[in-house]
C-alpha cells in the first residue's frame, strides 16, 4: 500500500493496573473532549483523554471499513463519500445506552457526522451565552478554532465540485427570489437571505477534523495518553472534591485517580453522556437520582446525603428539523449507499488515486446551505438554517431541511430509566407558540423565494398545502423532527441551579455547581441553541473552556 495508507499511531487499550496520577482526566472524545486534551497536555499538564469507544478513523487504528478499502489503511470513517452509511449500519459505533443517535468511537460525532462546519453567526453566542461567552469574547476562541481547522467549500483534492446541479437549480431560484450568495465562513454575519455552497471541515479528500489535527497535537506529547475502550462509569468523590474516576474496560473495573489535591476531571462525553455521568455521580435532581439508585448502580452509588441537587438533564434542545422535498429534472442523483459494497470503479479508483471525485464529498450531496431570519409575535428573532442535499421519493428529488435553532424557546427533558439508558421524556419541539409560529414563516418565504423556478415540483407541501397546514401534520417528537444537534443538558450560567429559580449546571469557567474540581466541556453545556451545524461552536466553547480552566 502506498505510504499515506500505512497507521500512523494507535491508541492505547485501556489499563487498569496503571496507578499513575494524573492532573487532568477528560471522558470523551467527541469535539469537546479533543480540544481540552490538547489544549490542557500544551499548557504542560499530565493528561490522560478515555473514550469508551473503539479506534475509528486509520489514523488511529480503526478497521471498520467497506470491501473496496480493504488493502489500504482509510476505514469508513475516512471517506466522506461513505459518511451515511451510518443510517444503514450502526452497529458498533453508535452508543447503545440512549435513545437517540450518538456516536461512541473515538471522535464521538466528528467520526460518524457529516462533516458540515459554519463559523457563527454574533447572535449565536450573544442572544443566549452568558457574560464572557458573547461574541465579542469568543473571537480568540473561534479564531484558534479556524486557524486549526480552516474547513473547504471544495474537498475534492482537485478542486472539482462534482454533481453540482442540484445546487445549480436552487442557488439559481434563490438568486430569483431575491436571496444573495455569501462566502458564509468570512460574512458569518449575514445569515439572513443568504446562501453559500456547503462548507465542510474535511482536507486532503478525507475527514481530517479534529481527529487529524488536535489529537495528533496531543499526541505527540509526552505528558499525555489516550486509551479507547474506557468506559468511565462515575467520578469518585468526597463531597464537593473529585479524586478520581471509576472506569469500565475489559470486563472489570477500577478507579484512575487525578493528582492529590491539584488534579481536575473534564467530563466530556456529550449531551447524553455527560448527563449520564453526573447522575451516576449523584449530581442531578432527586427524582433521577433515585432512579439510578434504584438500578444496578444503587448499591454502590454515592449516599444520598452527598447528593447535589442540580437541574442535570433540564434545557434539553435539538435543532428543530422540518423536510421539505422537491423535485426538479435537472437534479442528478448518486447511490452513496451502493457505493459501499458496489463502487462505480471509476468513482473509487479516483478516489483512492487521489482523493478525488463524488465520494471527497460527504453523502449524499449537500448544498447549498441558506439562511433566513424571522421575527414573531414576541419580538424575538429566530434564525433558521437551511440545508439542501439530492436525496427523497424520487429520482430527481432534493431534500429541504429547516433547522431552527438561535432565538428558538422551547425546551424538553432528558432522564433515565433504571437498566441506565439515557431517555428524552419531555420532547424539545415546538412546545412554544411563537416557535410555531416563526417554523411556518420561513417555510412559507422559501415558497416565495423558489416560487419562479419552472418545473419545480413541490413534493412536500404540495402545491394546494398551506404552510401551517403542512408544519402542523409532523409530529413535534424526536422521531419526526431530530436532528442530532443535540445540547443542554449540562446548561451554564452564573444562575446556580442548586439555588431556587437557578438553571445552570456548570458556572462560566464551566465547573460544576458543588464541586471544587469537575467539569464540563461539550454541547451539554450550550444554554440555548446556534444558528447552523454545531461542531465548530462546540470547538470554540472547547477552546474558550480551556483557557478559563487554565487561568483558574
Ligand atoms: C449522524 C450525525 C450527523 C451529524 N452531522 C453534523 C454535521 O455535519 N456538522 C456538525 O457540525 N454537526 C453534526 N452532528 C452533530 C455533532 O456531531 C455533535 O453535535 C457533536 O459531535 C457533539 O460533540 P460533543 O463533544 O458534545 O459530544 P460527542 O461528539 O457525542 O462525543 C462524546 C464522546 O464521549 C464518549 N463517551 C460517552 N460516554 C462516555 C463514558 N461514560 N466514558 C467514556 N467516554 C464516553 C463517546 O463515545 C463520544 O466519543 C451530527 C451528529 C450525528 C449523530
Amino acid at each position: 500500500a502506498p505510504a499515506e495508507h500505512q497507521p500512523r499511531a494507535a491508541a492505547a487499550s485501556c489499563n487498569l493496573s496503571n496507578k499513575e496520577t494524573w492532573d487532568y482526566i477528560v471522558v470523551g472524545s467527541g469535539p469537546g473532549g479533543l480540544t481540552m486534551a490538547d489544549r490542557l497536555s500544551e499548557a504542560g499538564h499530565k493528561v490522560l483523554l478515555l473514550e469508551k469507544g473503539p479506534p475509528s478513523t486509520g489514523r488511529w487504528g480503526g478497521t471498520m471499513k467497506a470491501p473496496w478499502l480493504q488493502n489500504t489503511n482509510l476505514t469508513r470513517f475516512d471517506v466522506p463519500g461513505l459518511c451515511n452509511q451510518i443510517w444503514a449500519d450502526r452497529n458498533g459505533i453508535a452508543c447503545t445506552d440512549y435513545d437517540q443517535l450518538a456516536g461512541c468511537v473515538l471522535g464521538g460525532g466528528v467520526a460518524i457526522n457529516s462533516g458540515l462546519y459554519w463559523k457563527p453567526h454574533p447572535d449565536d453566542w450573544n442572544m443566549s451565552f452568558p457574560p464572557g461567552w458573547k461574541d465579542d469574547d469568543m473571537k480568540t476562541a473561534v479564531d484558534k478554532v479556524f486557524t486549526r481547522l480552516p474547513g473547504t467549500m471544495y474537498p475534492s483534492r482537485d478542486g472539482k465540485l462534482y454533481l453540482p446541479q442540484g445546487y445549480n437549480m436552487l442557488s439559481a431560484g434563490l438568486t430569483q427570489g431575491g436571496w444573495k450568495s455569501i462566502d458564509a465562513n468570512v460574512q458569518n454575519d449575514q445569515r439572513n437571505r443568504t446562501f453559500s455552497h456547503t462548507i465542510y471541515y474535511f482536507a486532503d479528500g478525507e475527514r481530517h477534523g479534529p481527529l487529524a489535527t488536535y489529537l495528533v497535537t496531543a499526541n505527540a506529547r509526552k505528558n499525555f495518553a489516550f486509551w479507547t475502550g474506557a468506559g468511565v462509569k462515575r467520578v469518585v468523590r468526597t463531597g464537593s472534591k473529585v479524586t478520581g474516576v471509576e472506569v469500565e474496560c475489559g470486563g472489570s473495573s477500577g478507579v484512575i485517580n487525578v493528582t492529590p489535591n491539584t488534579g481536575r476531571v473534564i467530563v466530556s462525553a456529550g449531551t447524553f453522556g455527560s448527563a449520564k455521568i453526573l447522575w451516576r455521580s449523584g449530581i442531578g435532581p432527586t427524582d433521577v437520582l433515585n432512579t439510578v439508585k434504584s438500578s444496578s448502580d444503587g448499591s454502590s452509588m454515592i449516599s444520598s446525603d452527598q447528593w447535589i441537587n442540580l437541574p442535570v438533564g433540564y434545557n434539553l434542545y435539538d435543532h428543530v428539523g422540518t423536510d421539505l422535498e422537491v423535485a426538479h429534472s435537472s437534479v442528478v442523483n448518486y447511490d452513496f449507499y451502493g457505493a459501499w459494497s458496489r463502487p462505480i470503479q471509476s468513482d473509487s479508483q479516483l478516489y483512492l488515486n487521489s482523493r478525488s471525485g463524488i465520494l471527497a464529498q460527504s453523502a449524499p450531496n449537500f448544498g447549498p446551505m441558506f439562511w433566513d431570519i424571522v421575527t414573531p409575535a414576541d419580538g424575538i428573532n429566530r434564525h433558521f438554517h437551511w440545508q439542501a442535499r439530492v436525496e427523497g421519493s424520487r429520482s430527481t428529488s432534493m431534500t429541504l431541511t429547516q433547522y431552527l435553532g438561535t432565538g428558538s424557546v422551547s425546551r424538553g427533558r432528558l432522564t433515565i430509566n433504571n437498566q441506565l439508558k439515557t431517555i428524552v421524556s419531555q420532547s424539545p419541539y415546538l412546545n412554544d407558540a411563537n416557535d410555531k409560529a416563526a417554523v411556518i414563516q420561513g417555510v412559507q418565504n422559501l415558497r416565495d423565494a423558489l416560487s419562479k423556478v419552472s418545473g419545480l415540483t413541490w413534493v412536500r407541501p404540495t402545491a394546494s398545502q398551506t404552510s401551517t397546514a403542512f408544519v402542523n401534520s409532523i409530529p413535534s417528537n424526536p422521531g419526526s423532527r431530530n436532528s442530532n444537534h443535540w445540547i443542554g443538558t449540562n446548561r451554564m450560567g452564573a444562575d446556580d441551579g442548586r439555588v431556587s429559580g437557578g438553571k445552570a449546571v456548570v458556572d462560566l469557567n464551566t465547573k460544576v455547581y458543588g464541586t471544587d474540581n469537575l467539569f464540563v466541556v461539550d454541547a451539554s453545556i450550550f444554554p440555548g441553541h446556534i444558528t447552523s451545524n454545531p461542531t465548530a461552536a462546540i470547538l470554540a466553547v472547547a477552546e474558550q473552556a480551556a483557557i478559563k480552566i487554565l487561568a483558574l
